[in-house]
């Protein structure tokens, strides 16, 4: 797996906010002010452990990437925090939201007034997102009457300004436009007005720029970034790229086969990665200019051949005779979370 980084993909975001804290994504640590505490998320899938003992936190206002090869386990965690697993899973861990106790233990029911208002998510495909039968301004100005309960006339108004905000150019015009009749990227930003109509606490994108021109890309993570700032939200982004999620993200939980490996602040995690795997993933990023790196041997084992400790273990080449069988558990080292019984030293 190799990337490259186009200088338009270069998202600036906010320094960072001085030197490493004490790990912030370990639930429970004072001086932070989380919004999402995600404490041992487990699903299965029948006997498949998908995700194995998930744990982060995300604070309020804050740009979180979830980021590892596919399969590695990021939109389940996404759709799991918003009960919209699909097929059969049993889900067991906690997820605390401001002041709701639990996401996980939420019944259909429960999520009307939560889901789509203060918590809200961007899809892959807007494409596929957007109802093809219905106009931008009838899907936009729905969401808008049914979630707000505002009146025809205020919901267009609201609706036209929502669309201008994403960079729509003649949006009310773009009203009576059909979904086909949009480019893919206008289709994005529409999905990007419906998920922040409602001022949302918390936005789930899940990989929102994969169906998209590598240039437009830059753009729409951009827009999403801007927007959820500006509305002092937070945002959970699901990303392959390592570069990309810590040139735009404030932090960064690098998953591996359902585990967390790493995480901690985008710049300490990138820049210094203790974790082999993170090591790994970093070595397959390649910078324009640069000669291409040796690719990462192995791959991603199935989830019926996964070792009972660490599952980097089949390919970690610093394994130790206890990595396979023993699971480490998430500790704070170097201002970030690591589970890892051999970790790098620093670079
Ligand atoms: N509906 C489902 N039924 C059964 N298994 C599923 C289902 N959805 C996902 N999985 C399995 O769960 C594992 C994690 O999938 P998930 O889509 O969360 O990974 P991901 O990291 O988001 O991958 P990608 O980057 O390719 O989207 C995979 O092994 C996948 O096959």
């Amino acid at each position: 797996m190799t990337h490259t980084i186009l200088p338009e993909m270069i998202v600036p975001r906010p320094l960072s906010r001085g030197p490493a804290s004490p790990d912030p994504y370990l639930p429970g640590t004072p001086g932070s002010d989380p919004l999402l505490t995600v404490t041992g998320l487990t699903v299965y899938r029948g006997s498949r452990r998908i995700l194995d003992d998930v744990s982060f936190t995300l604070a309020r206002g804050e740009t979180l990437a979830l980021v590892g090869e596919s399969g590695a386990g990021k939109s389940t965690i996404a759709s799991a925090l918003m009960g919209l697993l699909a097929g059969r899973a049993r889900v067991t861990g906690q997820a605390a939201f401001d002041d709701v106790p639990d996401l996980l233990a939420i019944t259909s029911k429960g999520w009307s007034g939560l889901r789509g208002q203060r918590i809200a998510m961007i899809f892959q495909d807007a494409g596929a997102a957007l109802n093809p039968c219905f106009t931008v301004g009838s899907q936009l100005t729905s969401v808008l009457r049914r979630q707000l309960g505002l009146d025809r006339a205020t919901a267009r108004q609201r609706a036209v300004t929502l669309l201008d905000s994403v960079g729509l150019n003649d949006a009310a015009a773009r009203m009576s436009a059909y979904p086909h009749q949009l480019s893919g990227g206008m289709q994005q930003r529409v999905m990007v007005a419906i998920a922040l109509a409602c001022d949302p606490d918390l936005l789930f994108a899940d990989e929102p720029t994969s169906a998209l021109d590598v240039t437009i890309q830059a753009q729409i993570v951009r827009l999403i970034l801007d927007q959820t700032r500006a509305k002092g939200a937070s945002c959970v982004f699901v990303l392959h790229d390592l570069a990309l999620a810590s040139q735009t993200c404030d932090r960064i939980v690098v998953l591996y086969a359902g585990q967390v490996m790493e995480s901690g602040p985008s710049d300490v995690v990138l820049n210094d990665p203790r974790h082999p795997y993170t090591r790994l993933l970093k070595s397959c990023v390649i910078e324009i200019g640069t000669h291409d790196l040796d690719p990462p041997d192995g791959s991603v084992p199935g989830y019926d051949d996964l070792p009972g400790g660490c599952r980097f273990a089949t390919r970690c080449p610093r394994r130790l005779p206890r990595c396979a069988a023993e699971r480490p558990p998430l500790t704070t080292l170097a201002g970030r979370s690591l589970a890892c019984w051999n970790p790098e030293t620093g670079e």
